[in-house]
């Protein structure tokens, strides 16, 4: 499963948990703004907005997971197993298929309400990237400057667009189950809350930390959705960026998945193959990999953003100790 948000600090920083048990070779990669995206069924681009981003390259072409665009326009595929619905072509839409849809909006539009108006023609058509790369069930959350995010979400009631107000989204259920159900959490607090079990009954508070005694901590996509809306909606504001960075990977590590926790086939285990966070203003894209706790970099803006050829970034996988003596 996965996570993503959107912290707002000052600067803003969208990106999320990648969740899963096998890997499938993913990198930075830098999009600059004359690589031509070919797309099947809408017209192509020769020129657009530079995209950053963790994606798959397949015959030349950026699989996207998630990224953000030099507009500060960030956008992410999480899993939506079950409910998501793909369509068959449609007359008069944009028909554009889910493996298109990044790089079809961050290529164009330069905030979410422009993401909005596009959305609003869009027909998640299903064609597969290819044979071995068919097209698996997402939804997505997208995020701007502004310090808004909006959930996509192709079922076969159509193509929802929701307003996000928590700037969290995991994966199922769907979105408005999902906001549901956090009033069933909405005493959850930082603070240690007062008695009302039985007020004539002097209750000893035996720890620190009892307003959160009933948050979820499962791996299940509802748990984590509830502990990240209360992490990132408590998350302090930091003075600069190195401790804005440190608490946005504060709040994705708070729902990461450890190996061996979640068994999703017999012997098999997803974990948190990486967190990345991209700052929105700066077009800087950090990460962490599951081997390797050290924040890596890579700056948009220091690659040539008007060349045709993509730019790659391998991951950086090695845990490096830093020994004191
Ligand atoms: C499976 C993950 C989502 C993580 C998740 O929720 N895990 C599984 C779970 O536990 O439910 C999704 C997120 C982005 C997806 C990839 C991207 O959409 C790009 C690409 C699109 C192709 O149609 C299929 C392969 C490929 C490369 C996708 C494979 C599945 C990915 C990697």
């Amino acid at each position: 499963m996965c996570t993503s948000i959107l912290y707002n600090a000052g600067d803003h920083y969208f990106g999320r948990n990648l969740d899963l048990e096998v890997s499938f070779g993913q990198e930075v990669v830098v999009t600059p703004r004359n690589y031509q995206f070919n797309f099947r069924r809408v017209p192509s681009m020769g020129h657009h907005y530079a995209i950053i981003g963790m994606a798959l390259v397949k015959d030349n072409y950026p699989l996207y997971f998630d990224g953000a665009n030099e507009e500060g326009l960030g956008m992410a595929g999480l899993n939506f197993d079950g409910p998501a619905h793909y369509f068959p072509l449609e007359e008069g839409k944009d028909n554009v298929s889910p493996f298109e849809l990044i790089p079809y909006i961050l290529g164009q539009c330069k905030n979410v309400a422009e993401a909005r108006e596009l959305l609003k023609k869009l027909n998640l058509v299903n064609i597969n990237f290819s044979d071995q790369l068919q097209l698996s069930p997402l939804h997505w959350l997208i995020a701007d400057r502004s310090g808004k995010s909006i959930v996509v979400e192709s079922t076969v009631t159509g193509l929802h667009v929701y307003d996000n107000p928590v700037n969290v989204l995991t994966n199922n259920p769907e979105f408005p189950g999902q906001l549901t159900n956090l009033a069933n959490y909405q005493g959850i607090s930082p603070t240690t809350p007062p008695n009302q079990l039985a007020p004539d009954v002097n209750l000893a508070a035996y720890s620190r930390g009892l307003g959160s005694h009933m948050l979820p901590g499962g791996m299940d996509s509802a748990s984590r959705f509830v502990k990240e809306v209360f992490t990132l909606h408590h998350a302090p504001t930091g003075k600069n960026e190195l401790e804005n960075v440190t608490n946005y990977f504060h709040c994705l590590h708070a729902v990461e998945q450890q190996e061996g926790l979640d068994e999703v086939v017999p012997g098999k285990f997803e974990a948190t193959i990486y967190s990345d966070g991209i700052n929105l203003s700066t077009g800087t894209f950090y990460y962490t990999t599951y081997q390797n706790n050290q924040i890596n970099a890579v700056q948009l803006h220091h690659t040539d953003l008007n060349r045709q050829e993509l730019a790659l970034f391998p991951l950086q996988t090695e845990q490096v100790l830093h020994f004191q003596n």
